[in-house]
């Protein structure tokens, strides 16, 4: 755990040089070592304590000095809400992993919109995409003042080099970096895909745990923030920015990771969802999918989230005459899936990591005829669901689909067929 501060939204502290951290107070006349203080709010000043997010920086230069003048980006594959450019038919949708492009792709160039609900002007909603890469950023680095973005790693080792310190991870993990947070991402190997839930709405917290107590679930120790590391390098660089929907550029002469220490509970983390302890019905029937909440990202309405984010670990599943694969559903909240590794239960076939699946509100789902046949005569004895990892975003918006996706080749033309096997089994006589 080297690098790293462990808990969910602690208020940490950290420097990379002794003393570079004010004791006591957060805004001294004159920093140490010439340093400029600076603070980050994630949460307008007056938000409850709860909810109240913020952190000071100590920094080589103030953030006014790192870009000034935007130029805008052309557009890319990377869109936001609202975005009603396609017009597919409704339906159940589902994609192929797509694959990584041969020409180089960094984070800037990389990141592809698949589905987005909300408006990003209003601080409500989302956007869900991936990222398909071949380049690290370099001497180019990225904040996002439309929303955080909650990273799940599928293929391919990153390193996030935040104004926070430097964040390693590999598939099995997530990386959240907060609303405002600059940073540059490096490959660990030739190329990375992955999965990004952009989340205009209300930061990603722990979901409350009612009855099930203290444990359990995702425990708030096996957060990770990292440590102060800063970067002192004057050299030809770009800063960008996400705003509003689109990329701005404004060049600068030298690394905006200039965080010599910092303090606060507004920080980027990483989680390992293999750390998730699933909680679930030890007896019988199927629980709601809630219990799998890893982050929720709540809106106004209790209950009623802007975005959770939810995994499906291995996981031993005991219930005695149950129908144990998820049952078939429509649902009002509207559910993004995608797949790490291994093999979901409810889809066998067709929905493989790297891929992802699409049910949108009130639009029916559920095992295919496959998993149906399987599931509904098996001979029921404790049985392990293991080296598998789903996810799913699901949100309050309908997700409308962007140009990208919905041309993409690896749109199946055939998914709703998987459920065509689903015959009438009904008889009258037989009670
Ligand atoms: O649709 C899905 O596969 C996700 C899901 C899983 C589950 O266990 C119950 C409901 C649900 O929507
Ligand atoms: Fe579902």
């Amino acid at each position: 755990m080297d690098g790293y501060q462990s808990g969910f939204g602690n208020g940490f502290e950290t420097e990379a040089l002794p003393g570079a951290l004010p004791v006591g107070r957060n805004s001294p006349q004159r920093c140490a070592y010439g340093l400029y203080a600076e603070q980050l709010s994630g949460s307008p000043f007056t938000a409850p304590r709860i909810s109240n997010e913020r952190s000071w920086l100590y920094r080589i230069r103030p953030s006014v000095a790192h870009g000034g003048r935007f130029v805008k980006c052309p557009p890319s594959n990377w869109r936001s809400a609202p975005d009603d450019e396609c017009d597919l038919p409704i339906g159940p949708l589902r994609w192929d992993p797509m694959p990584i492009p041969a020409e180089p792709r960094s984070l800037l160039d990389g990141m592809c919109t698949v589905t987005s609900g909300g408006d990003v002007g209003t601080h409500t909603g989302f956007a869900n995409h991936v990222y398909l890469i071949n380049r690290s950023m370099r001497s180019e680095y990225l904040y996002n003042a439309d929303g955080e973005m909650l990273f799940v790693l599928q293929y391919g080792e990153l390193r996030f080099w935040t104004e926070f310190g430097i964040i390693d991870a590999e598939p099995g993990e997530i990386v959240v970096i907060p609303r405002g947070v600059k940073f540059r991402l490096e490959l660990g190997g030739d190329s990375a895909r992955g999965y990004v839930c952009e989340n205009y709405g209300g930061t990603f917290t722990l979901p409350e745990r009612g009855p099930i107590g203290a444990n359990c679930l995702a425990n708030p120790r096996d957060f990770l923030t990292p440590v102060a590391a800063y970067q002192d390098r004057d050299e030809p660089s770009a800063m960008f920015v996400r705003w509003g929907g689109s990329l701005w550029r404004s060049e600068i002469g030298h690394s905006p990771l200039d965080v010599v220490a910092w303090h606060g509970n507004y920080a980027p983390y990483k989680y390992d969802l293999r750390r998730f302890s699933p909680v679930g019905p030890l007896l019988f029937d199927h629980a709601d999918p809630s219990i799998f909440t890893v982050l929720t990202g709540p809106s106004e309405t209790p209950g009623t989230a802007n975005v959770d984010f939810v995994v499906f670990p291995d996981r031993w599943m005991v219930s005695e005459n149950t129908f144990r694969p998820p049952w078939y559903h429509m649902n009002v909240m509207s559910e993004f899936m995608g797949l790490i590794y291994g093999v979901y239960d409810a889809k066998p076939q067709g929905f493989v990591p790297g891929g992802i699946s699409l049910h949108n509100c009130m639009l029916p789902h559920g095992p295919d005829t496959e998993a149906f046949a399987h599931a509904s005569t098996v001979e029921l004895a404790p049985a392990k669901l293991e080296g598998t990892m789903a996810f799913m975003f699901e949100t309050r918006f309908p997700q409308r689909v962007s140009r990208f996706a919905s041309s993409s080749p690896q749109l199946q033309a055939d998914y709703a067929d998987c459920w065509l096997g689903l015959e009438k089994r009904f008889d009258p006589t037989q009670p």
